[in-house]
């Protein structure tokens, strides 16, 4: 079957959907030779399908370049996400025509999957198994491989869906490789092959009882569940969190954690965050950002005559640090801005935010202000994370690092 881009997918995924970039860093030829990767999984089996589809004959300039997102659910991937698209310019949609329970985001730029999409077994299957979605073994992480390995050689993909309305794996859906291929989930940066295709990785560190804040307020006040329903459902995750996903933190280049605050003594209100952006040093393409002075150690307390300050206040650090052995920066701030358009004070003590002109970080959260987070860290560090990874896909691009060529060779 051919497509509109001339993509033509394998034979025996009919019920598949076809997802385009409105613009993309690859132009396709019309030919296709079919290859079928060995997924070598039950859901393959049960399936019975080809998942990637190999496009020949491009005019290919560049590969896409491939950033993780690690997090637990709930805790902010999708704002992110949302603040990282707009940095391109444009908006990032479902794809269109396709199933409308896809987990996909495209834009013009990026197209973001969610790796719930691998899972190998579905809500039934977890339960019958008793193992969490968190678990490695409700997860394909060799199909996830070969699909992202897919991606970043420049081929087109047939996915699946994990449906989580339904709770099944629906017929999968085509992705076209982008300039900006993002993979948001739990796992990301769990299986070392994975891990080895990444240019850019973020892990979102939210702590217990900020994660709990954050779940109470939507799954009871959007979803309708109960108190003691989130507590059990929190308390069932726990040990695979910590099995499986908090261990990536390690490998991220970027890691947003969020605290509790420390400005108000025993605040078990939640509200008033503190929040530390953790930057690895010696990641190529990526320069942290700094306050005031490259290298030293600065408490700053802003409020004053340029930033309004109600209490308790706003208080940032910066200062070079250890993380896992790792050489790292860090910039923290706790507290909440009053008065948004006043961020541009902070910003312009700020270097190396990868901004284009000045007052683009302040620009992007005035754009966003109603997205949560918007009056503190989350949503301050999340902006400049996002004109970070345009800094790092930009950079890769002038190297010429991401020709398909280089890859190759
Ligand atoms: N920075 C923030 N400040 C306050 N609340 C937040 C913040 N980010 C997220 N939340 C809260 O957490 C909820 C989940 O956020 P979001 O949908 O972005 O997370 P997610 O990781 O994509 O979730 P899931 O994986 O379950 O879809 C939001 O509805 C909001 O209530
Ligand atoms: O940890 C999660 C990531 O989003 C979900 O709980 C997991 O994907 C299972 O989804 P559902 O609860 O809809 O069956």
């Amino acid at each position: 079957m051919a497509s509109r881009l001339g993509v033509t997918t394998s034979s025996s995924s009919s019920s598949s959907t076809m997802i385009t970039n409105e613009s993309r860093s690859m132009s396709f030829s019309s030919h296709f030779s079919g290859q079928c990767v060995n997924m070598g999984a039950r859901l393959q089996r049960r399936r019975a399908r080809c998942h990637v589809v190999l496009v020949t004959s491009m005019a290919v300039e560049q590969r896409p370049v491939i950033v993780g997102l690690a997090a637990d659910s709930g805790c902010g991937k999708s704002t992110f996400m949302r603040r990282l698209t707009s940095v391109f310019g444009g908006a990032a949609s479902p794809p269109k025509g396709g199933n409308p329970d896809s987990n996909t985001l495209i834009s013009d730029t990026t197209t973001v999957i969610c790796l719930d999409d691998y899972h190998s077994l579905d809500r039934t299957g977890r339960k019958e198994k008793n193992v969490t979605a968190l678990d490695p073994r409700a997860n394909n992480f060799d199909l996830m491989y070969e699909q992202v390995k897919a991606i970043r050689d420049g081929k087109a993909i047939e996915k699946p869906i994990y449906n989580h309305v339904t709770g099944l794996l629906d017929p999968p859906e085509t992705i076209l490789p982008p300039k900006i291929f993002v993979i948001e989930g739990l796992h990301p940066m769990y299986d070392p092959r994975v891990r080895e295709l990444l240019d850019f990785s973020i892990y979102l560190d939210i702590s217990d009882e900020v994660k709990f804040a954050w779940k109470i307020q939507r799954d009871m006040a959007e979803r309708g569940h109960s108190l003691e329903s989130i507590k059990a459902s929190i308390a069932a995750r726990k040990p695979d969190f910590d099995a499986y996903i908090d261990p990536q933190k390690q490998y991220a280049d970027i890691v947003i954690q969020v605290l509790p605050t420390q400005l108000i003594p025993d605040d078990n209100e939640g509200k008033v965050l503190r929040v530390r952006m953790i930057m690895k040093e010696g990641v190529p393409n990526f320069i942290p950002v700094h306050l005031f002075d490259e290298g030293s150690t600065i408490s700053w307390v802003p409020c004053g005559r340029k930033l309004t300050c109600s209490y308790p206040g706003i208080k940032f650090f910066y200062g070079p640090d250890t993380y896992y052995d790792n050489e790292v920066t860090i910039l923290e701030m706790d507290g909440q801005f009053d008065k948004l358009e006043e961020l541009i004070y902070v910003e312009s003590h700020l270097s190396n935010v990868s901004s284009k002109f000045y007052g683009e970080v302040t620009q992007q959260m005035l754009k966003h202000a109603d997205f949560p987070g918007s009056n503190n860290g989350t949503g301050f560090f999340q902006t400049i994370v996002g004109l970070k990874i345009r800094e790092v896909y930009e950079s890769i691009i002038a190297k010429g690092g991401a020709s398909l060529e280089a890859v190759k060779a």
